[in-house]
């Protein structure tokens, strides 16, 4: 029989179990299933509107699904109490699309701040992790007393980096990480997550439109495809396999987005537009 820690540790760290998620009338995701094993670099690709943020959302607890239930390590995060809750996201790193730091503090004090918030920390401790961290992402240590205002684009999203992964996380979450940078500072922000894998054995889920991120980074890619393109027995997940098999993938919708490519959207666009009431 095996033990429960050989158990725990076979268990896939997240577990989408037929996720529905329903805004009014509006139905964003439906039945989806997806299973991401422990150190496994997953990227989620699809058009703009499919559900990947919503799918993210639902996976840290922020949103509820309307039917089924999403597993971070066997727990349904939006089934547990707020001390329940807390103990569990200080597993999860969340990288935001904006790098969401807070404005009016320091760069030190940003990356401090999960530490201060979840860890009994001495002021010599939290400079070392911090001064440390920062190096990781490849800042110098003059950054600490800036404000994020006075750095680029670039720079903020590797602080927003270094505060996802202050406490050590086990599932590193990338919401569109390398969405506006230049191809020099996207290549920097793809090695990084490469190299939080390798160094601290970091599942990962990166939400992206950049394929040069999805081929760098991804061991597997899964595309969603938008419920109002599908048919009622459709699958959501119109793609799911390695980043050679997607160059290989025939489907239409498929190639149709990896060669970033307009086809009918632009009439059907123009067509809705139309169809709206005049302001
Ligand atoms: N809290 C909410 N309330 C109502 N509708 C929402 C809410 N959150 C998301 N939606 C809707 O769900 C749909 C999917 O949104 P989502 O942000 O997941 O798309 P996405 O695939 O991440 O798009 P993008 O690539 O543009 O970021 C959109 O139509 C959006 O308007």
């Amino acid at each position: 029989m095996p033990s429960r820690e050989s158990t725990s540790r076979d268990r896939p760290l997240v577990d989408i179990r037929d996720v529905s998620v329903q805004f009014g009338t509006q139905r964003v995701l439906r039945n989806l299933s997806l299973t991401i094993p422990r150190g496994q670099t997953c990227c989620i690709i699809g058009e703009s509107g499919c559900g990947k943020t919503v799918l993210l959302k639902s996976l840290v607890g922020l949103l509820r699904p309307t039917s089924g239930e999403v597993l971070f390590d066997g727990k349904n995060l939006s089934r547990l109490s707020d001390k329940e809750l807390t103990r569990e996201r200080i597993r999860l790193g969340y990288l935001f699309q904006n790098a969401a730091l807070f404005d009016s503090m320091t760069v030190g004090q940003n990356v401090a701040f999960p530490l201060r918030q979840h860890r009994q920390v001495t002021d010599k401790q939290v400079q070392e992790l911090v001064l440390a961290r920062l190096a990781e992402v490849g800042l110098p240590d003059t950054v600490v007393t800036k404000k994020p205002a006075e750095l680029s684009g670039g720079m903020r999203k590797r602080v927003g980096l270094a505060r996802a992964l202050v406490l050590n996380p086990e599932l590193m979450l990338y919401d569109e990480p390398t969405t506006g940078l230049d191809p020099i500072m996207s290549d920097v922000i793809n090695e990084l997550i490469m190299s939080t894998r390798r160094h601290h054995n970091v599942t990962g889920i990166v939400i992206t439109h950049d394929m040069r991120t999805a081929h760098k980074v991804a061991d597997r890619v899964v595309m969603l495809y938008p419920l109002p393109r599908l048919s009622p027995e459709e699958s959501q997940v119109i793609f799911d396999g390695t980043p050679e098999e997607l160059e290989r993938c025939k489907d239409r919708r498929v190639r149709q987005f990896i060669r970033g490519e307009a086809g009918e959207r632009l009439m059907e666009l123009r067509q809705s537009s139309a169809m709206m009431p005049a302001h």
